[in-house]
């Protein structure tokens, strides 16, 4: 029997999930205390307030004539506002219902003043959150249109990314903000140790599950489902993974017995693609204790897990302690960086993020690099990765490599793979990635 959580406890969960989103955690870990039973309702609420947090906060700022009492009372404002103006927002073509459900705005208001009294933090502040609803339902009109002039609200970012994004693409700025509001398709990357992906494809046909496929290893579903309904998963036929992230294992000319370092594994996506490629000798570090588990975890469940695979907590901008002296015939670093080309999957990174963090990631990233290209054979290959859009991350930092190395040729490789809306498909097939290769010259 399924139970269905009642709208007042969900919304008070999802508050407190944004509540810790805006204290700086990340959406993920702050579901993770979220109870089981009201988790999937919790997290659709919680990810769509990540999406159009800017206009809800403008809305509760017009609400409030203060500070708001505390940051949960802020959280509960927040997401009820978020719910309220649902039915204001375009939907991507072809899709007929909005991926959070909606409710009348009598049931969100009556429902969000019983979820004040969950805590005792709201409980005295339940007159305050009726009233700014109220004022909300009555003024919505005007509330509108005044928040509406700032480009925060209306693209739902802060002032500092919408910048940077429309200095760097000066020509498709607005496109590739609007990509954050809906979530991305589900992709699957078929894994070949299995299965191939024509017999997966008619796997799914027989399942009704609607699909296309993408480069070499990818299907991207038409409609998402639960991964318990697609046949195979719990088998390890497939994963998922972001079709653009899945060019990786095209770029490598891989060879059996290669020695590979992998190295910002975790949680392991481009390892296993790698692994279902090739019989290659994997070394995958990550300096994540937790993350680097999760790697192996996936190597399991995927069955790719062997006696050539070595996975080590270890930081990859020095090689001590952790390398054994061997260089490696490819290196792969998809080095940490804002994570600007996810946000469509990651929506609270927009938020987690700061203008300064871009420049910080950036000289990390350049820590990275170097220290890695010490340990390529020569003749080896280099592939420099990002999940990000901006040029700092990317393409400034293939042209590093090559001003810094004068052994590096770069190869070709796709650069920046910008998630672009095509013409009113608002959800675009992959996400932002860059891809930049590198080959080490033999002396
Ligand atoms: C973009 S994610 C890697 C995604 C992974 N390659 C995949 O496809 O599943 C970047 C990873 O780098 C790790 N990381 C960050 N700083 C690091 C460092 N100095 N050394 C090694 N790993 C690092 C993070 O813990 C994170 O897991």
């Amino acid at each position: 029997m399924v139970i269905t959580p009642k709208l007042s406890d969900v919304l008070f969960q999802s508050a407190q999930a944004v509540r810790q989103v805006l204290a700086g955690q990340s959406l993920t870990e702050a579901l993770e205390s979220t109870p089981k039973e009201q988790k999937a309702a919790v997290q659709s609420i919680s990810f769509y307030c990540m999406r159009h947090l800017a206009t809800a906060q403008a809305l509760s700022q017009q609400l409030l004539s203060k500070k708001a009492p505390n940051p949960l009372v802020n959280a509960l404002l927040l997401v009820s506002l978020c719910l309220l103006t649902v039915a204001r927002r375009p939907m991507p073509e072809g899709e007929l219902v909005h991926s959070i459900p909606q409710y009348q705005d009598f049931t969100i208001v009556d429902q969000t003043i019983k979820a004040t009294q969950l805590h005792k933090k709201t409980a005295a502040f339940k007159g305050l959150l009726n009233a700014c609803l109220r004022r909300y339902l009555r003024e919505q009109e005007t509330l509108w249109a005044t928040v509406q002039q700032s480009e925060e609200v209306q693209f739902n970012y802060p002032q500092w990314w919408i910048n940077l994004i429309r200095k760097s693409y000066p020509t498709k700025w607005e496109s590739l903000l609007k990509v954050a509001d809906f979530p991305g398709p589900l992709s699957l990357r078929v894994n070949r140790r299995k299965t191939s992906r024509e017999s997966f494809s008619q796997q799914l046909n027989a399942a009704n599950i609607s699909h296309q496929l993408y480069g070499e290893d990818a299907i991207i579903l038409d409609k998402a489902v639960p991964v318990q309904q697609i046949p195979g998963f719990e088998q390890g036929l497939c994963a998922v993974q972001d079709a653009g992230a899945q060019l990786t294992a095209s770029l490598l000319p891989l060879r059996d017995g290669m020695r590979v370092l992998d190295a910002c594994a975790a949680p392991g996506g481009k390892t296993a693609h790698l692994l279902e490629r090739a019989d290659i000798q994997m070394t995958a570090i990550d300096i994540e204790p937790k993350r680097l588990a999760r790697v192996a975890e996936n190597l399991h469940h995927l069955g790719l897990f062997s006696d050539k695979v070595r996975l080590l907590q270890a930081d990859a901008a020095t090689t001590q302690p952790w390398w054994d002296g061997e260089l490696f015939d490819v290196v792969m670093a998809d080095v940490p960086c804002t994570a600007s080309g996810i946000v469509r999957r990651h929506p609270d990174i927009k938020w987690l993020r700061q203008e300064k963090d871009v420049a910080k990631t950036a000289a990390l990233q350049r820590m990275i690099v170097k220290n890695l290209w010490s340990v390529l054979k020569p003749g080896g290959y280099f592939l420099y990765i990002t999940c990000s859009i901006f040029p700092q991350e990317g393409i400034e930092q293939a042209a590093f490599i090559q001003q810094t190395f004068s052994d590096a040729t770069m190869l070709a490789a796709p650069g920046q793979l910008l998630p672009e809306i095509t013409t009113g498909n608002l959800r675009p097939l992959h996400d932002g990635f860059f891809y930049a290769l590198f080959q080490k010259a033999v002396v």
